[in-house]
């Protein structure tokens, strides 16, 4: 049985889990190509629901797809990459189901970052260095909330940065004065300005060291659960993954071979594939344990 003719594995604990969710991001039968020569199959039919609220970790080696997928959701594919087939919906929390791949010109613009936003690999180094913090919330503001005024802005910026843990009095400062956490924390504040319902995070601390990384990854689980967006959050750091995911996707070659509970994952995973990859960091017989959910050391600096 191959996952292409049977669909991905999951468990009945995973049913179980998903059965009383509300859907707010539901993929069907995506696919996605490079077209280059020879086209390369980055993402072959991938069905996938995420709830509203929850942590669905991305899992899989190097080259399997995970960003591809990511940027099909949110649709951020630029050429050569083309969705080549498939449904992307989006649940509305106004009850409205908004069809993603339709999507053009000033309604895509405001679905981005409005409804979804996305943390990139390496967005730290995306802060434009000559121009201050406040300036750089500011626009996201201006752009998709033009009635707001400038003093509102300010206080909008202030209070993002408070809730990415970094000093409001920053807010003048410039990308280069600000440490890498605080470059990559302030650009989670900018994701969570518009109050989206979804938030992409794409390898965000993988450049952080470890103690700084867990000082985001907690904030971003406190967040998440004060305002109740649901994350699909990229890694190859699988253990990473386990810790801090409600479900876990593995991806293989573009395809999903499975999709379980975290714990289900973790103790019973049933695609050899998802075992080979947990076996692959030795870690995970250690005592990494539920040290991000929960919380129980100190936040280091950052
Ligand atoms: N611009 C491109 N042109 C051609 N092929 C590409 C392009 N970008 C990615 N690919 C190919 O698409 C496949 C999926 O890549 P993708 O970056 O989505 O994988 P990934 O799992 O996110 O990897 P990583 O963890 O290294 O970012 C790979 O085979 C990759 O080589």
């Amino acid at each position: 049985m191959t996952a292409t003719a049977t669909g991905p594995l999951s468990s009945a604990a995973h049913d179980a889990y998903t059965a009383g969710l509300a859907p707010v991001l539901t993929a069907r039968d995506v696919s996605i190509e490079y077209e280059v020569d020879p086209p390369v199959q980055a993402v072959k039919d991938v069905s996938l629901t995420l709830h509203r609220g929850e942590i669905l970790g991305l899992a899989g080696e190097s080259g399997c797809g995970k960003t591809t997928l990511a940027y099909g959701l949110d649709r951020l594919l630029k050429p050569p990459a083309i969705l080549r087939s498939g449904e992307v919906t989006f649940h509305d929390a106004s009850g409205v189901d908004i069809d993603v791949v339709g999507l053009r010109g000033d309604a895509l613009r405001a679905f981005r970052w409005d409804k979804v936003s996305m943390v990139f690999q390496g967005a730290m180094n995306s802060l434009n260095p000559v121009i201050s913090v406040r300036k750089q919330l500011g626009d996201v503001l201006t752009t998709h909330r033009p009635q707001m005024g400038r003093k509102e802005r300010d206080a909008r910026s202030a209070e993002l940065l408070e809730l990415v843990g970094v000093d409001p009095a920053r807010l003048d400062s410039f990308a280069h004065e600000l440490s890498g956490g605080m470059r990559q924390r302030v650009m989670i504040a900018m994701a969570l300005a518009l109050g989206p319902q979804v938030m992409i995070m794409d390898e965000p601390t993988t450049a952080l060291d470890v103690v700084v990384q867990r000082g985001i990854l907690r904030e971003i689980m406190r967040l998440r659960e004060r305002f109740d967006f649901a994350v699909v959050f990229i890694t190859h750091d699988l253990p990473l993954l386990l810790e801090i995911s409600d479900r876990i996707a593995v991806m293989r070659e573009g395809e999903i071979v499975e999709i379980d509970t975290a714990e289900s994952i973790y103790s019973r995973a049933q695609h050899p594939y998802t075992r080979q990859l947990l076996a692959s960091f030795p870690s995970l017989t250690g005592d990494r344990g539920s040290f991000v959910r929960t919380g129980a050391e100190q936040e280091g600096a950052s």
